[in-house]
């Protein structure tokens, strides 16, 4: 069958400028097209996938060989939901002392806020010691640059431009050797040191090759720590800023939350009740659910075949470039009703049943579905009980800017933070 083609390239540059300009817009403008749709990405063709079944049928075949099987990441130890009580307690505290520091009445650029939060969680769970510590600092500085540019890599034409030598380009470089220098420092220091704590860095220096028995190369090391900390900080810090974003907004669904959070909590505070218990709250859940469906952190995946791939009856081509859209899939009129509504109860079970399977995928699916999910859902649990059991949160002056790179960000989010007194909370 004939792949139907989306109108609109120009000349060279194909349907870049639309992708790049106004890159959710273009997203459900493809969607609205059909189940598979042919679109250019400069002078090369770029396939569009849609469809919910399709879309599943993709990530799974990268578990059947239509495209690089991925070995089981070694992280994934450090991942285990074994391990997430034991971080909990830490992910409470560090947003506690965050949340400290905001005055009564002030603005707060929460997106700021919660960016470095979920640095330091990440640095400080999975990091431990000064090697770790000293690491963190290097990947606040470098995080956000190499995720802007991972961004624009994956969607570009020709691999060459990368290697320009332009402003853009040399930040990035200058990002990556500043990374780089600072893993392989960490590293040295580990093995100088021993290597029994059993925290990441520790885990990868440790671990071997479940075939060969080889340890991981010092570059295989490095690729997995980018990759956690590049998956692992952006995506927590998106989801928690549009969940303020939205919560801000929303008076009704704030007081529901604070009244959850006071009858949970009594007189304790969050890092006194048990990680099942944070949880176990049925409207924050609801809200996190709502939240990473209308502003999933990623909002597009890609993927590159290295054969022929058949998609409802379709063919696609070993080494084009394979975009789906959770933000399009997830805010399809046809899968949900008033899709551009935040409505936490659509997740209420009574009401999932007519949500069809596969039209929520917020953490992707298949073997590359995200490791970190236990880990982000604790996070977030955490964060946000500690935020709203403490503060109402009000939208600032000049309210925000959405901004689509890698992650989709309300952008600068000023919030104007009121501290919740006992009484508020025993009210
Ligand atoms: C709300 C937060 C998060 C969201 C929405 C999210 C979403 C995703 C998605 C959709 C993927 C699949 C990517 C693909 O199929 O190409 C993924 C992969 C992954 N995620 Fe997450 N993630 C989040 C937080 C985290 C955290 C906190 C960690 C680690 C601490 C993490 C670690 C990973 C890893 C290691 C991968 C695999 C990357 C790869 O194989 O290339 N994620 N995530």
């Amino acid at each position: 069958m004939r792949i139907p083609s989306l109108p609109g390239a120009l000349p060279l540059l194909g349907h870049l400028p639309q992708l790049r300009g106004q890159p959710l817009e273009f997203v459900r403008a493809l969607r609205a097209r059909g189940d598979v749709v042919r679109f250019r990405l400069g002078p090369r063709a770029a396939y569009a996938v849609n469809s919910p079944a399709l879309i599943r049928q993709m990530l799974v075949a990268d578990a059947e060989g239509s495209a690089p099987v991925r070995r089981r990441r070694p992280t994934g130890l450090v991942l285990h939901p074994s391990r997430i009580r034991r971080y909990a307690a830490t992910m409470c505290e560090l947003a506690e002392a965050r949340v400290d520091s905001w005055r009564h009445g002030a603005l707060v650029l929460l997106d700021q806020e919660l960016f470095s939060l979920t640095v330091a969680t990440v640095s400080r769970v999975l990091f431990c010691g000064p090697a770790g510590k000293r690491l963190a600092e290097d990947v606040r500085g470098t995080v956000p640059v190499l995720i802007e540019q991972l961004g624009r890599r994956a969607l570009a034409p020709v691999g060459a431009l990368d290697r320009l030598p332009t402003p853009v380009n040399l930040r990035f470089r200058r990002a990556l050797r500043t990374l780089q220098e600072a893993v392989r420092r960490a590293i040295a220091e580990y093995r100088a040191d021993g290597l029994g704590n059993g925290d990441l860095l520790s885990t990868l220096l440790t671990r071997r090759d479940e075939e060969t028995g080889a340890a991981l190369t010092d570059e295989q090391v490095y690729d997995e720590l980018v990759a956690m900390l590049v998956a692992g900080t952006e995506t927590t810090a998106s989801a928690l800023s549009w969940a303020c974003y939205l919560l801000s907004r929303d008076d009704g669904a704030q007081r529901r939350f604070q009244r959850e959070l006071d009858e949970a909590l009594g007189r304790r505070e969050v890092r006194q009740v048990s990680h099942e218990t944070l949880r176990e709250l049925a409207f924050q859940q609801r809200v996190i659910a709502e939240t990473l469906r209308l502003y999933p952190s990623t909002w597009m995946l890609t993927r590159r075949p290295n054969s022929p791939v058949e998609l409802g009856g379709y063919l696609i081509p070993a080494g084009s470039t394979v975009l789906f859209s959770i933000y399009a899939l997830q805010r399809d009129p046809e899968l949900f009703a008033h899709p551009e509504q935040f409505d936490p109860d659509r997740w209420l079970p009574e009401s999932t049943p007519g949500i069809p399977r596969d039209a929520y995928i917020p953490f992707g699916s298949g073997v590359r579905g995200c490791a970190g999910e236990q880990f982000a859902r604790a996070e977030m649990a955490a964060f946000l009980s500690v935020i709203f059991s403490r503060c109402t949160v009000r939208p600032g002056p000049g309210g925000s800017r959405p901004v689509t790179r890698l992650m989709s960000m309300p952008g600068a989010l000023p919030l104007i933070v009121r501290r919740r007194t006992p009484a508020d909370r025993h009210r």
